[in-house]
């Protein structure tokens, strides 16, 4: 067997701790299957005495991570930090430069700056491997890259932020409205220190600009993505949406047009039946579709201790393996700049209205949506939500994003709104 594969981890926090753990108990597993062992040398976090939940004492610490990026007796650098830029990437520089493979879930900062680091490796010879930064435990980078790359891939989508859609699972199993769901998932933990990066689509958005990059051979973008988070998503909407046999999800999708590269990420009225209108709590789901393959449905753990540390591990095991792969399953160099197109292909819409009761309230809607080409599919009013208003529900025939803002726009013009129009797209999954 060769020498061992040599670790130096920075961040022992969930993910960093999970990792030691799968190595501690798993090392004659890992050796037979890398063909070498593993093991881990150095390791950095910030404060060295707090409780690890694993015996590190075997380990040396080092107070900064640039020291084990740049460490002699270091092969691979296994960055677990977190963050956008600041000592991630700092020393996800230092440990290519010094001629180490690298290994990160970080899922930011390859969305902000995965192509300047994917440049900067590949110019060294050397890899990043990021498969816990999409969808937690799923392995869905290494099916992109490896399993599918025979296929010309059409379309990318998936609930890739396990807290959403506990939140909007929770919101409807249990009756409760966004506020209440929110405080609960903030009690459990599953909140990032910042909630915005959930609730406010940007974390999803971010897996979703890297899985974007590899499914189309086009540079990471994430700015192109088009976000909107799940804070206006009420329980009126889940009930209303449920009665018509939908459910709400925060749905990434990513799709090649004519006009360029569609990239958002939104809640969605699915199927109720659909796989994905069936994903409950913390689950991820990412669908990817391919010309020769088909339609390929991955689920399971988004994040979490042992879910993502198994995914860091595969990319452990792999670069033990000697498998070498560009970073975004093809030179960096050679990587597009996409031309990014805001969602233009029809579909079909979701619009609650809040009208006020009086006679040619309905009317006055049906003729808006006539002026703004917006067919109407299923119309449903129910019972009174006051003495003077009544929530009347639309389900549109396929129609544009343009088509519906336009609508939007128009609607409290009628002067028969008594509030805002609610809106949302019914993706066919
Ligand atoms: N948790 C999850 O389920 C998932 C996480 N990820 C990604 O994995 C990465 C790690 O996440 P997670 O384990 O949850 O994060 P944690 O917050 O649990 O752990 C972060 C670790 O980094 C250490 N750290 C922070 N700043 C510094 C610094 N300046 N120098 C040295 N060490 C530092 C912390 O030290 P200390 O412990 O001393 O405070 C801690 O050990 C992130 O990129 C995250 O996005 C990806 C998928 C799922
Ligand atoms: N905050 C993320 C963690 C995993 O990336 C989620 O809820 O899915």
């Amino acid at each position: 067997m060769s020498s061992p594969l040599r670790l130096g981890i920075a961040g022992l926090g969930t993910v960093g701790i999970g990792v030691v753990k799968i190595v501690q108990k798993h090392a004659d597993l890992l050796a037979k299957r890398s063909g070498r062992g593993i093991a881990i040398t150095a390791i950095s976090a910030r404060d060295r005495m707090k409780n690890r939940d694993a015996d590190i004492s075997a380990y040396r610490w080092e107070d900064d991570p640039m020291a084990v990026a740049q460490a002699g007796d270091v092969d691979l650098y296994v960055e677990l930090i977190g963050g956008d830029n600041g000592i991630a990437r700092q020393s996800i520089e230092a440990a290519l430069r010094s001629g180490k493979d690298v290994v990160t879930a970080n899922k930011a900062l390859l969305a902000m700056h995965g192509q300047e680091l994917a440049e900067l490796a590949e110019s060294l010879g050397r890899v990043i491997r990021f498969e816990a930064a999409v969808a937690g435990g799923i392995p869905v980078i290494k099916t992109m890259t490896e399993s599918l790359a025979g296929n010309g891939i059409t379309r990318v989508m998936g609930v890739m932020n396990g807290t959403c859609n506990y939140i909007l699972t929770r919101m409807e199993s249990a009756g409760l409205p966004y506020e209440a769901v929110f405080e609960e998932a903030r009690q459990l933990g599953y909140l990032e220190a910042d909630p915005n990066l959930d609730v406010g689509g940007i974390d999803a958005g971010h897996k979703l600009a890297i899985l974007s990059s590899i499914a189309f051979g086009t540079r990471v973008n994430f700015d192109a993505v088009e976000i909107e988070g799940i804070e206006r998503v009420s329980i009126d909407d889940i009930r209303r949406a449920a009665d018509m046999g939908y459910r709400i999800k925060l749905l990434g999708v990513a799709q090649i047009t004519p006009r360029g590269l569609e990239q958002r990420m939104s809640p969605c009225l699915v199927p109720a039946d659909s796989p994905i209108g069936q994903l409950a709590g913390g689950t991820n789901m990412v669908v990817v579709e391919g010309d020769s393959v088909g339609q390929i449905v991955l689920r399971g753990a988004g994040a979490g201790e042992g879910p993502t540390a198994s995914a860091v591990m595969s990319d452990i095991v792999e670069v033990a393996r000697g498998v070498r792969l560009p970073v975004f399953g093809q030179p960096a160099t050679g990587l597009e700049p996409a031309q990014p197109a805001r969602t233009a292909v029809p579909a079909a819409y979701y619009m609650r209205l809040e009208l006020q009761d009086k006679p040619g309230a309905l009317a006055k809607i049906a003729s808006v949506l006539g002026d703004a080409g917006i067919s109407i599919d299923r119309m449903r009013q129910y019972g009174h939500a006051s003495d003077s208003s009544v929530p009347v529900l639309v389900v549109t025939h396929k129609t544009t994003p343009d088509a519906i803002d336009f609508a939007i726009e128009a609607l409290p013009r009628t002067g028969v709104l008594v509030s805002d129009p609610v809106e949302l797209r019914i993706e066919e999954v």
